[in-house]
């Protein structure tokens, strides 16, 4: 046991069974949020289609592709064997990028226990259903809404794994499903808080990756704070029209799952979506942008599906619509800001 798992490792209360938690997906995300659950006193097995990289989770408690010079706590431990790992699991969080979760989850849905509770931990939007990721969860597996719960908030995967103190939301329309995972999550350095706005708290996960492209792009193209403050106050704006056409709670756009993640993410190197911008500010085209990324930067795809649900619901978002313009549709980087500011004049509230 290392001095930092002697420091962090929160046993379980008294009396509580010890949760069996499966992970879905071996990437940044979530080998992390495997390791806070460890750390939360949960079993932990997490599941990756690479056999290599659960061999080394389980062998070596590293994951040196997705986290380099990461210890993660001993009990995690991982499998490339998804019907195993499932087993018996109380709880079943999923950490693959968001257009192969259906794929992916649909023939694992008769291997989970009938009680478990699942976790997206997708920041995404599918992109032939415009279906939030919680939906896509809950169809997949065949999972009731009320065992459904969504965690995100401003969860820089790298730091969260060197136990660095962060806050997230769960978000949950049943209260117990959101108090299960957030025990299932809380620890010395990982704080939940419990929501019962599963729409804006998802959208607000989503849509922040399409602003933190646009902030990126601004930034490679030489472009200053005020640029950034703008497209990240004027990004909120367009999350909370959305998140309001969709019925979500107006409370929820100023917490930790917007405002917080979306600071997070527009500020942060670690980002894919702000790094994948900035490759894309500085010139290369999307795919020299996305192999430069490495990782999954969901908002370059997802900033479609956002696009296309705002325009159902006549939801204006001008700058996700020149993300995708950008991205897409072959507008030159540099006519980014010209075609933002030329919109006509109106009131800030309107
Ligand atoms: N990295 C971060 O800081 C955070 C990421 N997220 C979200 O978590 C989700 C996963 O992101 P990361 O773990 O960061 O991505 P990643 O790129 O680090 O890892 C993705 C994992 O999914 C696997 N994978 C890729 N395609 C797959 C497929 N078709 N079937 C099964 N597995 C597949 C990869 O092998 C890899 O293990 C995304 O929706 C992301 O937005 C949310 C919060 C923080
Ligand atoms: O969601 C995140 C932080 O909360 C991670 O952002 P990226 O996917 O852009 O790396």
């Amino acid at each position: 046991m290392t001095a930092d798992q002697v420091t962090h490792d929160r046993p379980h209360p008294p009396g509580a069974p010890r949760l069996r938690a499966a992970v879905l997906g071996a990437g940044a995300w979530g080998t992390t949020f495997a390791a806070v659950m460890a750390d939360a006193g949960c079993d932990v097995t997490v599941w990756g289609r690479d056999e290599k990289v659960c061999r080394q989770i389980a062998d070596e408690h590293r994951n040196e592709a997705y986290l380099p010079g990461v210890e993660l706590p001993a009990r995690v431990t991982a499998s490339s064997d998804a019907r195993a790992v499932l087993a018996g699991a109380d709880v079943v969080a999923v950490a693959i990028p968001s257009q192969s979760a259906r794929a992916t989850l649909t023939p694992l849905a008769d291997a989970v226990a009938r009680h478990a509770v699942a976790v997206s931990l997708m920041k995404g939007v599918e992109l032939s259903t415009d279906r939030r990721m919680s939906e896509v969860v809950a169809e997949s597996l065949g999972i009731p809404a009320d065992r459904i719960a969504v965690v995100s908030g401003p969860n820089l995967a790298l730091e969260i794994a060197h136990r660095q103190p962060t806050a997230t939301v769960v978000a949950s329309t049943s209260a117990s499903t959101a108090q299960l995972v957030a025990r299932a999550c809380a620890s010395a350095y990982f704080r939940p808080y419990t929501n019962d706005d599963v729409v804006g708290v998802e959208l607000c996960g989503a849509v922040k990756n399409v602003i933190a492209l646009a902030v990126g792009i601004s930034q490679g193209r030489g472009l200053g704070y005020n640029t950034m403050a703008t497209v990240i106050t004027r990004g909120l704006v367009e999350i909370t029209r959305l998140g309001l056409a969709l019925g979500a709670d107006a409370d929820t756009f100023p917490g930790l799952a917007g405002l917080g993640d979306l600071m997070a993410t527009c500020a942060s190197p670690d980002s894919r979506n702000h790094t994948l911008g900035g490759h894309i500010g500085r010139g290369m085209t999307l795919d020299e942008a996305v192999s430069a990324t490495g990782g999954t930067a969901e908002g370059v795809k997802s900033c479609r599906s956002v696009l296309e649900l705002a325009t159902t619901l006549g939801v204006e978002m001008p700058i996700t619509s020149a993300v995708v313009k950008v991205l897409h549709e072959g507008l030159p980087v540099d006519q980014l800001a010209p075609l933002l500011l030329a919109r006509p004049h109106k009131a800030e509230g309107a």
